[in-house]
């Protein structure tokens, strides 16, 4: 294995986000002061009509969005969109997937972030109906990705929970700008090891979403630490080429994923668990459990 981490002291530190799934309905300038009040470089934006910024906001909007982000001078990560892109549709549904698909990466352009996410969706239909017609999809936006400098990245969720699912439809996709947003839950739920998870995915990766919950069964969002998601096994891989890393090597940083100088997304899913603790006073002790498992903090106690 080849380390390209923070260990050897020349490559840049991995860079801190959280989504505003774990600040609902939070306006810009209070997740803004909350990022950088709370050592966070950059931020997902929920792109969901609940929230403030998702693709129905005009011109207007999202150039005031993209100045007050550059102003503070925190990074929009991602686009965070609901498109399923492994569900069944009939024809007029493909046609409104594409657009969805398009709108996404249309508002990720328009606000300078890097990435855009989707779903899978592929729900009870057979695997390979739902990895053909994921591919084909993806494939399908990738031109436009590339023309407005986005990449479209599958989250390893649902019907594709783990890195092997989701490598089913990116390996042939075969386009750099089309790539994996590997959710360390639910692969973990989805019963895979870290290190087979990043083997999968590691040609193809965007960014690692981090969360942590007590168990399989009780999924309410906890600080990071206090459950038992393998973050720093998960952790651990990145940067690393897997042993049986075969083919290109398509990041052109030279690692198979981006290792340090990547991106770490906390994604408390509060929307979803009204009840769990607020993320805000959660926030710089998380990032500092990061870094404690980045070898890149004070020891833990
Ligand atoms: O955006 C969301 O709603 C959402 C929900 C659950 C997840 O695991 C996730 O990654 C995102």
């Amino acid at each position: 294995m080849v380390s390209t981490g923070n260990a050897h002291g020349t490559a840049p530190a991995m860079r801190f986000a959280f989504s505003t799934l774990g600040v609902p309905g939070m306006p810009v300038a209070d997740v803004l002061r909350l990022a950088t009040d709370t050592g966070y470089q950059g931020v997902e934006l929920r792109a969901h009509p609940e929230e403030p910024v998702h693709p129905l906001i005009g011109m207007r909007e999202r150039a005031a969005v993209r100045k007050q982000f550059a102003d503070a001078g925190v990074e929009i990560l991602a686009v965070a969109g609901y498109a399923q892109v492994a569900a069944a549709r009939d024809t007029a549904g493909e046609e409104e997937l594409a657009q969805e698909l398009s709108e996404l990466v249309w508002l990720a352009a328009d606000l300078g972030a890097p990435y855009v996410r989707v779903f899978p969706g592929g729900g009870e239909r057979p695997a390979a109906e739902a990895d053909a017609d994921a591919a084909r999809r993806l494939a399908a936006v990738a031109p436009l990705a590339a023309e407005r400098g986005v990449r479209v990245l599958l989250e390893t969720h649902d019907s594709h929970r783990t890195g092997a699912a989701a490598a089913r439809v990116l390996g042939p996709v075969g386009h750099r700008q089309v790539g994996a947003l590997w959710d360390v839950l639910h692969s973990w739920l989805g019963g895979e090891e870290p290190t087979d998870t990043h083997a999968a995915l590691a040609p193809h990766l965007g960014y690692v979403q981090v969360k942590d919950v007590a168990s399989a069964e009780d999924r309410t969002p906890l600080p990071l630490g206090a459950g038992t998601v393998p973050l720093a096994a998960a952790l651990a891989t990145l940067g690393q080429d897997p042993a049986d890393a075969h083919g290109p090597v398509p990041a052109p940083e030279g690692t198979y994923d981006q290792g340090a100088g990547g991106w770490l997304c906390w994604e408390y899913e509060k929307r979803w668990y009204p009840g769990a603790t607020d993320l805000p006073a959660l926030l710089a002790p998380g990032r500092a459990h990061l870094q404690r498992l980045l070898g890149d903090g004070p020891a833990a106690s």
